[in-house]
């Protein structure tokens, strides 16, 4: 039987209890394979690669394959909800909604290990979005080879959609993103000697203030990018100057070109500042799989015509955001969609608050059993 409401529930709040960071999903892999070996396993097969799971279905008439992923990974973000299920390792929370996704993924599966689908089914369970690129590093790793979709789907929750609303979009639906880490090392020395001191408070300081105008004087301002400079770290007191500084942010646009426009102008930005204070920068830049979601058009429009035309389900069309995903390397191997499924939030993601409307998984579940179906048919129905 697949799982109903009250166990779907059951199952999200047990992995909510348990939020491990990237690549050490070791106990939510461990609970993830204990509930899928549960499910009746005449039609299952199952892989697992580090901390990643991929289950296949094997299909009726198995000669095309559709892909289903869930990310697995939390955040290191100390839980305020004060809900009773609330995490159960300080410091960590699935605060990014994974645990919904998980669970959302696990109805879906326990729904076709029940009633055997038409084409074969491939349902990723992959580590680390968050950071490390997790799809990315399964895909090289040629963990999907031998069940390779035919096409691919996956959705990211959204508080700001009522609970259970399914949101998509043609084209781009996240940005792609990558991660800057500079450090900025100057000499340190003492507040009354400046002249002999190398001061990295002063370069750093530059080195935000020139990045701030990337955006504003360099992206064509019909087209958008952001640049967020989150950790900004020198010095020890107030009469020491500080020899290192260390910054680190995040780069966001809507085409793979703007976001490599933007690495190139943080590259030149971080030359000046250490040619100018005469210090050394050690810029990295690393986008790993971050590219722009760019949701496929025959696989979207297919999507959101039956989605639109759902009687139960509240399809809403929405705008790009500015989110980062790594499901956008694998839409750049598989055709695919991604979408939104509202949860209903005054809190945003990666908000320490965040407390996803449980509603929202058995709608998920009901809107993707019914989307999957039809397409399996109509892809059928196409290659005979
Ligand atoms: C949905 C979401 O919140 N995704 C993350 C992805 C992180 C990408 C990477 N670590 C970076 O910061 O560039 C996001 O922050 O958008």
């Amino acid at each position: 039987m697949a799982f109903n409401e009250a166990e779907l529930i059951k199952i999200r709040r047990e992995l909510h209890q348990i939020p491990e960071i990237g690549m050490q999903e070791f106990m939510t892999s461990e609970k993830l394979l204990k509930i899928i070996k549960r499910l009746p396993q005449k039609y299952l097969e199952i892989k697992v690669w580090k901390t990643a799971i991929v289950v296949h279905v094997l299909g009726k008439k198995a000669t095309k394959t559709i892909g289903y992923r869930t990310d697995i990974d939390g955040l290191p973000v100390t839980e305020e909800t004060g809900l009773p299920f609330s995490s159960k390792r300080p410091g960590y929370m699935h605060a990014c909604g994974h645990d919904i996704h998980m669970t959302v993924a696990l109805g879906i599966l326990s729904h076709f290990a029940d009633e055997q689908p038409e084409c074969n089914l491939t349902f990723l369970f992959q580590p680390s979005e968050e950071i490390l690129s997790g799809g990315k590093q399964v895909y090289e790793n040629g963990v999907l080879d031998e069940w390779m979709p035919d096409e691919i789907y996956a959705f990211h929750d959204n508080p700001q959609l009522p609970a259970g609303a399914i949101g998509c979009r043609m084209g781009t639906l996240f940005a792609g993103t990558c991660e800057i880490h500079a450090t900025f090392i100057g000499k340190s020395g003492h507040a009354a000697y400046p002249h002999m001191a190398n001061d990295m408070v002063v370069a750093g300081a530059q080195f935000v203030n020139q990045i701030q105008t990337i955006v504003s004087r360099n992206i064509d301002p019909i087209q958008s990018g952001v640049i967020t400079l989150g950790h900004f770290n020198a010095g020890t007191t107030g009469n020491i100057i500080a020899g290192k500084c260390q910054i680190d942010g995040t780069i966001r646009a809507l085409t793979q070109k703007n976001n490599l426009f933007i690495q190139k102008r943080v590259q030149q930005i971080a030359k000046g500042i250490e040619d100018s204070f005469d210090c050394e920068v050690k810029l990295i830049l690393q986008q790993g799989g971050y590219y722009p979601v760019e949701n496929n058009k025959k696989t979207t429009a297919y999507f959101i015509d039956y989605m639109q035309h759902n009687q139960d389900v509240n399809f809403i069309e929405t705008a790009p955001a500015m989110t980062g995903e790594d499901f956008g390397f694998l839409l750049s191997k598989i055709p695919g969609t991604m979408f939104w499924l509202g949860v209903d939030s005054p809190y945003s993601l990666h908000s320490e608050h965040l407390a996803p409307k449980e509603d929202a998984i058995m709608k998920g579940v009901n809107a993707m059993v019914g989307y999957l179906k039809k397409r399996q048919k109509d892809i059928f129905a196409a290659e005979y």
